[in-house]
């Protein structure tokens, strides 16, 4: 079996390619590598959520979630330019490729970084991710709970995920979990979930007294 995708160092011997990720809005050419996900193509599933998702807000902080070599990031980046993107992976060959491929499309404000790098208080507007599901359903829930309670108060995360896969479970547990989540859209094997932040408690008493 391969190597899967999520090694923080890949040991597959690189072999560069480029892929297009052709959308009505924007026309971005990728470079991609053995040892990241889905290096041949763009991910129907990624390509899904690009088509599916609206505008994203157009000023804050904007994430998406193991972002690979890019595709989903640059795409905030070149539909909401005032705001600022942040990619998050654990895959460091993979953030090398975003890096560059940010450099060749000219958006070089957005950022690219392990987990810990970003700065804990940062709070986002919007959390885009085809996240990664192979991790594990514990490992996937621990990552969705760091990250989902990073939600600005009126934020939105939209994720989309293969029906077998479990779109349906996730669905529910989210919402067990606190988080409002619809489904938004469902084409081919894929569904893609839109995630509202947790409500806040609604404090109760006189402070008063
Ligand atoms: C399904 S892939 C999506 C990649 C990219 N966004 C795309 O659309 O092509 C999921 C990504 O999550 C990354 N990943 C796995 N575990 C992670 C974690 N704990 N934190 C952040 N990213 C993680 C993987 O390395 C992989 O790049």
């Amino acid at each position: 079996m391969g190597e899967h995708y999520f090694a923080s160092r890949p040991g597959a011997a690189s072999r560069l390619r480029t892929v297009d990720l052709v959308l009505p809005d924007l026309h971005l050419r990728l470079e991609t590598d053995r040892g990241v996900f889905s290096p041949d193509r763009i991910d129907p599933g990624t390509r899904i959520l690009l088509e599916t998702v609206p505008a994203p807000p157009p000023a804050g902080a904007l994430l998406d979630l193991g972002c690979g070599y890019g595709p989903i990031a640059l795409t905030l980046a070149r539909r909401a330019p005032e705001a600022q993107v942040y990619g998050v992976d654990v895959n460091e060959r993979a953030l090398e490729l975003a890096r560059r491929n940010a450099t060749a499309a000219g958006l070089d404000t957005v950022r690219f970084a392990l987990a810990d790098e970003i700065a804990p208080e940062l709070r986002f507007e919007a959390i885009w991710s085809n996240p990664p599901i192979r991790i594990g359903k514990a490992a996937l829930h621990d990552l969705l709970l760091t990250w989902l309670p990073r939600l600005t108060p009126g934020g939105r995360a939209h994720l989309v995920v293969q029906k077998h896969l479990g779109s349906d479970t996730l669905q529910r547990w989210l919402n067990e979990q606190g988080f409002p989540t619809d489904r938004l859209a469902s084409r081919s094997a894929y569904r893609v979930l839109a995630v509202a932040a947790r409500p806040e408690p609604t404090r109760t008493g006189d402070d008063t007294a």
